[in-house]
């Protein structure tokens, strides 16, 4: 059991003129009516109330005279008992206050003290034990997106964040991005960035991956790592990464945080809190691609996503346009997928557990590499839920965040009311999984070769399995027949990528956010 902390200090101290017993320790402020009022009022402050330290944004000191008693809000300033009671400074204490659906906002409570010294010793002592949480970051770099979702990225920070920011005391440079691949490539060549405690991504995915980029490249270069070797581990990062989210989909704050809510995200960032997350590199014949922490998704969402790009101009809604347009084009694609099974890991991709906290990675080896050849309607490998308001379960509801596995989805192709009936789980309580044409695994390693660039000797067994295979080729070489198209283009973390067939190999806890 842990040991109950030692009380710092103990005060009879009064809240809006009533009197309280408040008292801190080194991880809880409390405070507790001393005479509690026999009568409900749904406006008085309940009767006792308990704050973790490391969720005190910050405290400080009332100097003015109050103007108009009673309220809380934070508009007053001015400190005067009421007539002929007792006349003293106070101090205000910023909380985080956890409210539904996962969402903090900031709360405050107005503390009057008899005397000077008694206000001063409390606000001390409350600075000093928020100065000796370590995990707290004091100086961020934050690179805004004015151009992700809805264009509203400048007026997000600049309204919810900054003053947050500001008054947790955090020192920050902005740079509002020009142009992309402006944050990824000011990253590579930031001199100065061991100065920041963090880096601050107010966008999307697209953005948060631009980050990671620039990052992960940085980290890689300066640890003297070849980011074109597939089977180097990589070096971790020293930044973590807190997202403000901006976007459109924003599917990583939303499966880590479990809102997209941008006072909520900036909440976490100034109280410290931290995230680990795989990721996992992704490459083409021995050649660096991308790296990639959510989703690669190839056939239907790398579909989708190439499509919405040409509509950016709808704004989110391209998303819902695209994949309509996508679902009824039906497409499939052939190909083999070869995987490395993850051995010796706690639990599958079909749990009924949810992780929002990381995962302790296993390191037992792994097994034999598998080979599923096949046509396909998807393929996704989901290294978190990929949860986001569209699908609160995600692609893969129990995918453990940083485990250094990823959950790979295969959905054969099937006729398209069986297809919907798999998208339509995701937003139900059925299992997506439960369905004769896909299968889940949890590999650590898988690669994707697409139909046309298998070797002879596969396409012989193709042959055998296919008694049509002939007549498929000869369709998908002529497009004009209105068949299906040869590739599809992975979709990698909201970016499209150029080649189909590829080497991905995940690495747990590279960065944290
Ligand atoms: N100033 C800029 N002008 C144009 N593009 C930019 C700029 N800054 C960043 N970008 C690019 O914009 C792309 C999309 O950004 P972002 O991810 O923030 O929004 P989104 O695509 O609408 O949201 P989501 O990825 O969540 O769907 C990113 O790939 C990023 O590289």
């Amino acid at each position: 059991m842990e040991k109950p902390s030692r009380l710092l200090l103990l005060s009879e101290l009064r809240v809006r003129n009533l009197a309280y017993d408040v008292s801190l320790c080194r991880s809880l402020l409390s405070w507790k009516r001393l005479v509690p009022s026999p009568v409900y009022h749904p406006f008085r402050p309940s009767g006792s109330r308990s704050v973790p330290v490391s969720e005190i944004i910050c405290v400080r000191e009332e100097e003015e005279e109050k103007s108009s008693r009673g309220k809380s809000d934070g508009s007053w300033r001015k400190i005067k008992e009421g007539e002929g009671k007792d006349c003293g400074q106070a101090f205000t204490v910023l909380y985080v206050q956890r409210c539904q659906q996962h969402r903090w906002r900031c709360a405050e409570i107005t503390f009057t003290c008899p005397s000077d010294a008694v206000c001063q010793r409390w606000v001390s002592s409350i600075r000093e034990q928020l100065a000796s949480l370590a995990s707290r970051p004091k100086h961020l770099l934050v690179y805004i997106n004015p151009y992700g979702g809805k264009k509203q990225g400048k007026r997000i920070y600049e309204q919810k964040v900054a003053a947050l920011f500001d008054q947790a005391g955090i020192v920050t440079q902005v740079i509002v991005t020009e142009h992309a691949n402006h944050a990824r490539d000011h990253l590579r060549t930031e001199t100065e960035l061991k100065r920041f405690d963090g880096v601050v991504c107010v966008g999307g995915d697209g953005m948060f991956s631009e980050i990671i980029h620039g990052l992960i490249w940085r980290m890689q270069i300066d640890a003297g790592v070849d980011p074109n070797s597939p089977d180097e581990s990589l070096s971790p990062s020293s930044l973590r990464i807190g997202i403000i989210p901006a976007g459109s989909t924003d599917c990583i704050c939303f499966a880590t945080v479990g809102t997209n809510d941008p006072v909520t995200s900036a909440l976490h960032i100034i109280v410290g809190d931290s995230q680990p997350m795989d990721v996992c590199s992704v490459h083409h014949n021995n050649t660096f691609l991308r790296y990639s922490v959510s989703l690669l998704g190839y056939g239907f969402y790398g579909d989708v996503l190439t499509d919405s790009e040409r509509k950016r101009w709808m704004g989110p809604a391209r998303y819902d346009f695209s994949g309509v347009k996508m679902f009824l084009s039906h497409h499939y694609y052939e190909g083999a997928v070869s995987y490395l099974p993850a051995k010796g890991i706690i639990g599958t991709p079909r749990d009924a557990f949810r992780c929002r906290s990381g995962y302790e990675p296993s390191h037992k080896s792994d097994g034999e590499w598998r080979t599923i050849r096949g046509k396909f309607l998807a393929i996704n490998a989901a290294s978190m839920s990929c949860a986001c308001p569209r699908s609160p379960k995600g692609l893969s509801p129990a995918a453990h965040l940083a485990d250094g596995t990823t959950d790979l989805i295969l959905v054969r192709k099937c006729s398209r009311f069986n297809f919907l009936r798999h998208l339509i789980r995701h937003t139900s309580k059925d299992d997506q999984f439960d369905l004769t044409f896909v299968e889940v695994h949890r590999v650590r390693r898988f690669r994707f070769t697409p139909r046309q660039c298998q070797s002879d000797s596969d396409l012989e067994l193709d042959r055998q399995e296919n008694k049509h295979q002939i007549f498929s080729q000869i369709c998908r070489d002529h497009p004009a027949c209105g068949c299906a198209p040869a590739y599809s283009s992975w979709n990698c973390d909201g970016e499209i990528l150029s080649h189909s067939a590829i080497d991905v190999r995940y690495q747990n806890t590279v960065m944290e956010s």
